[in-house]
């Protein structure tokens, strides 16, 4: 769970269930927060804004308890939005002096603003925007970090990312980082790992930029190393595609998913789409993974590979058109500020959001309350899987 508002004191997640002993640092978590600001094209804001992480439970001396861990993820910023967003009522002349505390009455489209503000029977769109902006996903990559890191340590699963298209820019198909990769992806101004497309992305942003427009793009998630066996064929909300599908579409902005090679297989003949089953040395293997390492909602034991597509930044700073709420006339919508694209930043989102669905399905079928007892109990399972 998170909670905070895009410019409150700070945002807070907890995630309650993990085993004591996994091994995470303050500095790991602002490690992974400087990871989510990565990524050319992003907003002015993604420079001066700092956050600044606290443990506030369950983590003593680098360690996990066991216990729910609490992050705290304050906001540098918060002394200018002190009075916008203050919980107590503030002095009528006060909120007056402050352009910024204007009511907001001309809803951007693509965004929660209209719906957020009939819904919650607001005349402003300040409360809804300041929730539904992805702000909030540094919660999640803060608590991603120890999901992680519990995924990694107890279960010996990678999860990497990388960014495979941006506009109607495409890395060359195939190519999937690997553990390793990492830092390369990283280094790269897109997160992507075909520096000839990367070229053509930088490009695109610029053009965008230059055009008062925006991008959105496709990003790849996948995860080495995951047992055979997490999630269940027998019941639709423990089916780990579907798990992942809606961790991957609760990202802000992204509005399809992809498991494996799901839209090219659809558009093949069966013969072609399936990963045949074949005994080899290593045991009863597939020699592809157009699948994604998962069939019937349970993981294969291959690469698990998953495609989030994310829609382009609705805020142009050449506004959309919109009504004034507030008076009924047509408007420009409210102009804000903003990233041209976010792909980058949502890349690395999206491992937080696989690494926290494989932690609470491995923790579903293994158990244990310390990481040494899960990855004694994933061994266990491993030792005795009757197939192999
Ligand atoms: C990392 C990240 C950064 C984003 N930055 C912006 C932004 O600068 N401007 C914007 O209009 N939308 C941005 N978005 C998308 C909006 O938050 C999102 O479109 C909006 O809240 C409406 O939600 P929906 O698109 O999921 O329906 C960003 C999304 C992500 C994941
Ligand atoms: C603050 C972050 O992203 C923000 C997400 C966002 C949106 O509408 O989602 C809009 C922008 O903020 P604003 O419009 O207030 O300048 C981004 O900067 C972040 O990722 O930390």
């Amino acid at each position: 769970m998170t909670a905070g508002e895009s410019h409150g004191p700070a945002l807070v997640a907890i995630i309650d269930g993990l085993p004591a002993g996994v091994e995470v640092t303050t500095a790991d978590v602002t490690a992974e927060l400087a990871r989510r600001r990565l990524g050319y094209g992003r907003g002015a804001r993604m420079k001066f804004e700092r956050d600044e992480v606290e443990f506030i439970g369950g983590l003593r001396h680098g360690r996990t308890l066991g216990s729910p861990v609490a992050i705290r993820v304050g906001n540098s910023e918060w002394p200018k939005w002190e009075t916008v967003m203050s919980p107590d009522p503030v002095d009528a002349e006060l909120l007056d002096a402050q352009a910024r505390n204007k009511p907001l009455t001309r809803p951007r489209p693509g965004h929660a603003d209209l719906a957020g503000m009939q819904k919650y029977a607001h005349d402003d769109a300040r409360p809804i925007l300041e929730r539904a902006s992805a702000r909030e996903t540094a919660a999640r990559v803060a608590i991603g970090a120890v999901a992680k890191a519990f995924c990694k340590q107890a279960l010996g699963i990678d999860v990497l990312s990388h960014v495979v298209a941006l506009g109607d820019v495409a890395a060359k198909p195939g190519v999937l980082p690997v553990p390793g990769d990492e830092a390369q992806i990283d280094a790269d101004p897109l997160r992507c790992l075909d520096p000839e497309a990367s070229a053509r992305m930088v490009a695109a942003v610029d053009a965008a930029k230059q055009d008062a427009d925006t991008l959105g793009g496709v990003v790849e998630v996948l995860a080495y190393g995951a047992p055979p066996g997490l999630g269940s064929h027998v019941q639709w909300d423990r089916k780990l595609d579907a798990r992942l599908a809606a961790a991957l579409m609760s990202i802000q902005a992204i509005k399809g998913v992809e498991i494996g090679d799901a839209f090219t297989q659809a558009r093949s003949r069966g013969s072609v789409a399936h990963d045949e089953i074949v005994a080899t040395d290593d045991g009863v293997r597939r020699l592809t993974d157009r699948a994604g390492g998962l069939e019937g909602g349970i993981t294969t034991g291959e690469p698990l590979r998953v495609r989030a597509a994310m829609k382009p930044i609705s805020s142009l700073t050449r506004p959309l058109s919109t009504v004034d709420v507030a008076t009924g006339e047509a408007a420009a919508a409210i102009a804000q500020r903003s990233d041209v694209v976010a792909v980058s930043a949502a890349a690395v989102v999206a491992e937080a959001m696989v690494a926290f669905v494989l932690a609470e399905a491995a923790l579903e079928k293994f158990g244990g309350d310390s990481v040494g007892e899960t990855s004694r109990n994933l061994a266990a399972y491993l030792d005795n899987l009757l197939i192999r």
